[in-house]
């Protein structure tokens, strides 16, 4: 007999984006520039030269894509702020313009009956605090929770989910190690303090909220479990360190108030002796913790590649996506099985799982057929359910992404959208696993 699938009650089925990947008109009606206006202009960072300039046109198309939103039966929309559209300078004068546009969109979606997810931070720091030493500057704790009181004050009546940061590991891995991604820095020195100063900022405003808030708040880690390549201790002890570096690196201090000892080692003399007291404001209560989930890594000893000396080994035998990452399901409910484990009974939103795929041309009609994504949707969706049934407290499922959108320095090539987008006339075109999301949803989970 084959199990009912149906979903807890007051699940929420949602998608997400971010502000930078889709919003457009960057500079609109007084915003001020982020790091990602400066990153995207600079030539030879962005392939094919994308930039977020006009991406999916959400700006001035909020009320179309709100109606898409509906037309799936998301009861959950995942969004962020684009701080500088509400603090141009990051701190002090508050743009009223900016500020009005969230509050417009956050009106649309309750009155769609959907509950509003909100991101404060996805990586798109005001460019005027990257001037004032950004994330290096341990004031940005400060600014963080700043902007963050400006939102509860304005939003929180009607906002009943709230993150701090999205994937503090992608700001630190891609923003200051490998230069990846805004502000493009490498420099190992600097990782560690980045991902401090991100973690007390979240803290920060954990705390600004406990004052004045009336909901739920939270923080989003992108968990990507670690498995060795072969028994041999060298590849486990890599592996080991991929896991401290990529995953505990955020969660223990966030939920257990210390770093793991690995990391010391992994930075030596680039790891800095962090204050006791700053670890008090990072451990925070959190009220549920989200997840972004899309891939696992197997791991191989590598000396060539200090510090970390660990390499990922290509799983050449199974379906890979767009973006070189392997459709893995069974590592979305070891990571679950891993967290409730370790850090018990947190609630957890599942706050991001999708793929990439080669979309084939096909003739413009009423559905772009994409049958990899279908694939990819139904593989986690069922082990999700696995996962809830095995005693994880999963709340919601977010998939990434609503729209086809600017894949950061990637460019728009890479597509994750339940929507195709077709950038030349922002036209949107419902793929078939939006089609299929839509019929899991009318069943709660029923139809897998
Ligand atoms: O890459 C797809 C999405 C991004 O578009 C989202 O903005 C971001 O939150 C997000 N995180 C991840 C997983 C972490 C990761 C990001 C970039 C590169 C490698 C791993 C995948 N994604």
């Amino acid at each position: 007999m084959t199990r009912s699938l149906r979903f807890p009650d007051g699940f929420l089925w949602g998608a997400a984006t971010a502000a930078y990947q889709i919003e457009g008109s960057p500079l609109a009606d007084g915003a001020g520039p982020s790091i990602w206006e400066r990153f995207a202009h600079t030539p030879g960072l962005m392939a094919d030269g994308d930039t977020g300039d006009i991406a999916c046109d959400h700006y001035r198309r909020h009320a179309e894509d709100v109606r898409l939103m509906q037309a799936l039966g998301l009861t959950s929309y995942r969004f962020s702020i684009a701080w500088s559209r509400v603090l141009p300078e990051g701190t002090g004068r508050v743009n009223a313009k900016g500020l009005d546009f969230y509050a417009r969109l956050v009106d649309d979606l309750l009155e769609h009956g959907i509950t509003p997810n909100v991101t404060l931070f996805h990586w798109d720091l005001p460019a005027a605090l990257d001037d004032r030493g950004g994330w290096l500057n341990r004031d940005s704790a400060d600014w963080f929770a700043e902007y963050a009181q400006v939102m509860f004050r304005a939003l929180d009546d009607r906002v009943p989910l709230w993150t701090t940061l999205n994937e503090p590991w992608v700001v630190v891995d891609g923003g200051y190690l490998r230069g990846t991604i805004a502000p493009g820095h490498r420099n190992l020195y600097e990782a560690p303090r980045v991902t401090h100063n991100l973690l007390r900022a979240s803290g920060a405003a954990v705390a600004a909220y406990r004052a004045e808030g009336r909901h739920r708040i939270g923080v989003v880690f992108n968990l990507e479990p670690k498995y060795p390549a072969s028994t041999r201790q060298e590849d486990r002890d890599a592996t080991r360190r991929a896991h401290a570096y990529m995953n505990t690196q955020f969660t223990d201090p966030v939920l257990r108030g210390v770093y793991p000892e690995a990391l010391a080692a992994l930075y030596g003399a680039a790891w800095p002796d962090f204050p006791a007291a700053d670890l008090e404001c990072i451990r925070q209560p959190v009220d549920f913790v989200g997840i972004n989930y899309y891939t696992r890594q197997v791991v191989r000893d590598d000396p060539t590649q200090p510090p970390l000396r660990a390499a990922g080994v290509p799983q050449r035998q199974r379906t890979h996506t767009e973006t070189g990452w392997e459709v893995y399901e069974q590592g979305l409910i070891d990571t679950l099985l891993w967290f409730r484990d370790r850090y018990g009974t947190v609630p957890v939103y599942l706050t991001e799982n999708g793929a990439a795929f080669y979309d084939p041309p096909q003739a413009a009609g009423p559905v772009v057929e994409d049958p990899l994504r279908v694939d990819y949707l139904e593989r986690h969706l069922k082990t999700l359910r696995r996962a809830i049934d095995a005693g994880v407290d999963v709340r919601g499922y977010y998939a990434w992404s609503l729209l086809d959108n600017l894949e950061w320095s990637l460019g728009f090539a890479k597509r994750f959208g339940l929507y195709h987008v077709d950038f030349s006339t922002q036209r949107r075109t419902p793929k078939r696993s939006a089609l299929r999301y839509a019929q899991i949803i009318a069943s709660h989970g029923a139809a897998l």
